[in-house]
């Protein structure tokens, strides 16, 4: 207990906080015997009860031990301890899903919270500034649960009042140096919580094959690769227009081929086509005779130069009038249908066309069609997907027409945002850290999506010049029409 005493000597004084205008000096009370053990069982019964909520399988893991000394002796009880380890890694080794799932990964949750979290919170909070000092005392945010999977540990935490997340946002990369972790991702939970991700392992390290052709795809979601926590990174086609964009071998192209992949079954069965617009006249393999231009078989319409590139947009414009003209008024969603199959206009290198190409009136014409096929286009089955370099609003001007979007790696921080939307990079989407080697970093990018603010990062599967044979051999129907 203190008492205040303003403007006593300093020489007499004890103060809790150096340097301060305001000391205090401890005077003693007499409290009862009684009353000091009362206190002291409370605390006492208040910590069990606390401890047997928070952690009620290391408590009964506990008794359960003193109970089996108590009755068998420790020599038994040592055996018994023995025996049971022994079964617990032939599980591990039989039957390695459910053993991770009901044991494996709590055990790891508990060393992870004691040995990497519980023990650098206190400083990591102070010096990262997430922690809070005043009159002396100091203010922590809250640990409260760690959990693990196969690859990242997440940490449920409360934050001080009057933090948002855009404070730990802002420290996402000092809390990532301060757990040993490659990167630290923010999500909100419910309010004056959060959930922080800090991967373990990179499953997207390497470079993956191309994914296997399914007989029935998906009908709305391409598989393209792999999510960096292990699942299949399922791309919305349908329904929506997507926008990739990535510096000069960042691997657009594998992104390209994936999602033309994974919608070959439904090619051959008449319920998709894929229109394509090729100016670079390589990324999707453009040649003079069907042996130089493999790809172009899977095609329904190929064009290559920027006039022919216009017709092709006409013609989707046109064709995509003519079904809206037909739905119209009674049918509210495209699926798709031998008579009305889903059309893919994918535009590589979209920045030549829009920007680039010297005579204006095409450049105007080329831009308006793309706008008229993003506004009017979703609801009827026409799916625009268009790939660039560049992302400033100057070379293309309808960027934000496209409800999905890729940022694979970028030169610049300040892209990130121009391509995921506001915010993107301080929730985690580093794509201007992405490696530029080709090995570690070709194909890997943040994903956002129209119904998430959180970007998803992945890496597509990289189809190479082999599987694009083989699909010709397997899929190829004829040679496309060439505008
Ligand atoms: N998913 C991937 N995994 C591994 N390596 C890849 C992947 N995608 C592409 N690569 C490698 O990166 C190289 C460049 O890829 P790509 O041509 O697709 O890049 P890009 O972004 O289209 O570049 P540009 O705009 O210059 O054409 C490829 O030759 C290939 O070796």
């Amino acid at each position: 207990m203190f008492r205040k005493l303003p403007g006593d000597p300093a020489r007499d004084l004890v103060s809790t906080t150096p340097d301060t205008a305001v000391v205090f000096r401890p005077s003693v009370v007499q409290v009862p015997a009684i009353v000091t053990v009362l206190i002291a069982l409370w605390r006492f019964l208040g910590g069990t009860v606390r401890t047997i909520y928070r952690h009620p399988i290391a408590c009964l893991l506990c008794l359960g031990l003193a109970w089996l000394i108590y009755s068998v002796g420790w020599q038994r009880a040592l055996l018994l301890i023995l025996a049971e380890t022994g079964l617990l890694i032939a599980w591990a080794r039989l039957e390695r899903a459910s053993f991770c799932a009901l044991v494996g990964w709590r055990l790891l949750a508990w060393y992870r919270w004691m040995w990497i979290y519980r023990r650098h919170w206190q400083p990591t909070m102070v010096i990262s500034g997430l922690g809070r000092t005043s009159g002396g005392r100091e203010f922590l945010p809250r640990l409260r649960k760690v959990t693990c999977d196969g690859w990242a540990d997440t940490v449920r935490i409360k934050m001080l009042s009057g933090q948002s997340h855009e404070d730990w946002e802002k420290r996402a990369p000092h809390l990532a140096h301060a757990f040993g972790a490659p990167s630290c991702r923010v999500t909100v939970g419910k309010p004056g919580w959060l959930a922080l991700t800090f991967p373990r392992r990179d499953p997207l390290a390497v470079p993956l094959p191309a994914i296997p052709i399914k007989n029935v795809p998906h009908p709305e979601f391409a598989e393209t690769g792999l999510r960096e926590d292990g699942k299949p990174l399922m791309l919305r086609v349908h329904g929506t227009h997507l926008l990739i964009v990535g510096a000069t071998g960042a691997g657009k192209g594998s992104w390209e081929w994936g999602i033309i992949r994974d919608r070959l079954p439904l090619v051959r069965a008449g319920l998709c086509r894929l229109w394509v617009c090729d100016p670079k006249r390589m990324e999707l393999k453009f040649g003079h005779s069907p042996s130089e231009a493999p790809g172009k078989t899977l095609f329904y319409r190929y064009a290559a130069t920027p006039e022919d590139c216009l017709t092709l947009l006409e013609e989707a414009e046109k064709e995509m009038q003519r079904t809206a003209d037909a739905f119209g008024g009674h049918v509210r969603k495209h699926v798709a249908s031998l008579e009305y199959p889903h059309n893919i206009i994918i535009v590589d290198e979209v920045a030549f066309l829009t920007a680039y190409v010297d005579d204006r009136k095409i450049r105007d014409a080329i831009n308006s069609r793309l706008s008229t096929l993003s506004t009017q286009g979703r609801s009827v089955g026409f799916t625009l997907i268009a790939a660039l370099q560049d992302p400033r609003k100057e070379v293309l001007k309808i960027r934000n027409l496209f409800p999905d979007k890729i940022a694979l790696r970028l030169d610049e921080s300040d892209q990130v945002d121009m391509v995921l939307g506001e915010g993107a990079r301080d929730r985690g989407a580093l794509a201007d850290l992405i490696a530029s080697d080709e090995y570690e970093g070709a194909g890997v990018g943040f994903v956002r999506l129209e119904k998430s603010p959180i970007p998803i990062r992945g890496r597509a599967g990289y189809v190479s010049d082999d599987d694009i044979t083989d699909m010709v051999r397997d899929y190829g129907q004829h040679l496309a029409e060439v505008i």
